[in-house]
């Protein structure tokens, strides 16, 4: 069993680090041809934010900041700010790049820089769906918008760039990550946004309905005012993917319209790579790399403006 796998990894441009992707049999779960761990690289099941380990007291407190921070008038301000893309210009390479220096301290299952978890998303996704180039990249710049950490970004704190994201301007519901924490923001007990439609209305669109400001919308923005040509699906994936209480707990489907319920499953086909592909598996950046500059070739300008 382990010798498929490994072999399967190794075809596909990963390399197989010493042991490091040794699986026992008995801890998987087979899944079409991705392989679905049960367990993170701290040996826990993913997204477990309760399990006492090393990360959890650091990713409880992000959320804790989070929460009380991101309000309807917050998120108005940085969305408005950030649409004038007047910070830096360059391409969608570079800006992988960059990522080789951020890690984010809101994952309970990952530790490791950006980059890697770029890498091994995009190629676990190629692997099942060699055909969908549109989704490769998709993987590939999916959390990029998470340079927004970096000084010559704003050097945004992590409780505005990464975690779980979800409507502001109606109430919080109650599948959101820790969210006994919501209680200490200012809308929570403003009666204009804490009702189940707030500021909004039945199948509105999401398109219609503020998230919490982060490394999503920001990169949706980028990609849409940047005139990508990647199709709508790329877009919905890339703005929502950190929306875990739609497209994991089924929570805010009264505020979506036609369009995003459609797109809404493929948005949950690549949440499987994004979450389960996590792992110490190095990818071989320079065997891949000319791969996906044909990619952003094809779906981008050569210089973005960010
Ligand atoms: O990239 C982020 C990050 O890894 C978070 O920990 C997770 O909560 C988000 O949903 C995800 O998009
Ligand atoms: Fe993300
Ligand atoms: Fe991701």
């Amino acid at each position: 069993m382990t010798i498929i796998i490994e072999q399967q990894l190794h075809e596909f441009g990963f390399e197989a680090e010493e042991k490091k992707v040794h699986v026992d049999e008995k801890e998987l779960v087979l899944d079409g041809v991705f392989v679905v761990p049960q367990n993170n690289s701290f040996g826990q099941t993913f997204r477990d934010y309760d399990a006492e380990g090393e990360r959890q007291p650091g990713v409880e407190n992000f959320y804790r900041i989070n929460h009380i921070n991101q309000s309807y008038d917050f998120v108005k301000k940085m969305r408005k700010e950030y649409s004038k893309l007047n910070r830096v210009e360059m391409s969608i390479w570079e800006c992988c790049e960059l990522l080789n220096d951020v890690v984010d301290e809101s994952d309970p299952d990952l530790d490791e820089p950006q980059i890697e978890h770029l890498l091994q998303t995009a190629e676990a996704i190629r692997r099942d769906y060699p055909d969908e180039d549109w989704l490769h990249l998709t993987g590939l710049i999916h959390d990029l918008g998470k340079v927004l950490l970096l000084p010559s970004f704003g050097g945004l704190p992590q409780w505005a760039v990464v975690g779980d994201t979800y409507p502001v301007g109606c109430a919080f519901d109650e599948s959101i990550v820790h969210h006994k924490y919501f209680k200490e923001n200012p809308d929570y007990n403003n009666p204009a946004y804490n009702t189940k439609y707030g500021a909004y209305s039945e199948g509105c669109g999401l398109d219609n309905v503020m998230m919490s400001w982060g490394h999503d919308d920001y990169m949706y923005l980028v990609a849409k005012e940047n005139k990508t040509t990647l199709p709508s699906a790329a877009l919905f994936v890339i703005r929502y993917h950190s929306f875990y209480s739609l497209h994991r707990s089924g929570a805010y489907k009264h505020v979506m319209n036609e369009e995003d319920v459609e797109n809404l499953k493929w948005l949950q086909v690549f949440n499987k790579y994004d979450l389960y592909s996590k792992s110490k598996v190095r990818i071989d950046v320079e065997k891949v790399k000319p791969y996906y500059l044909s990619l952003i070739e094809k779906y981008f300008p050569a210089k973005l403006k960010w």
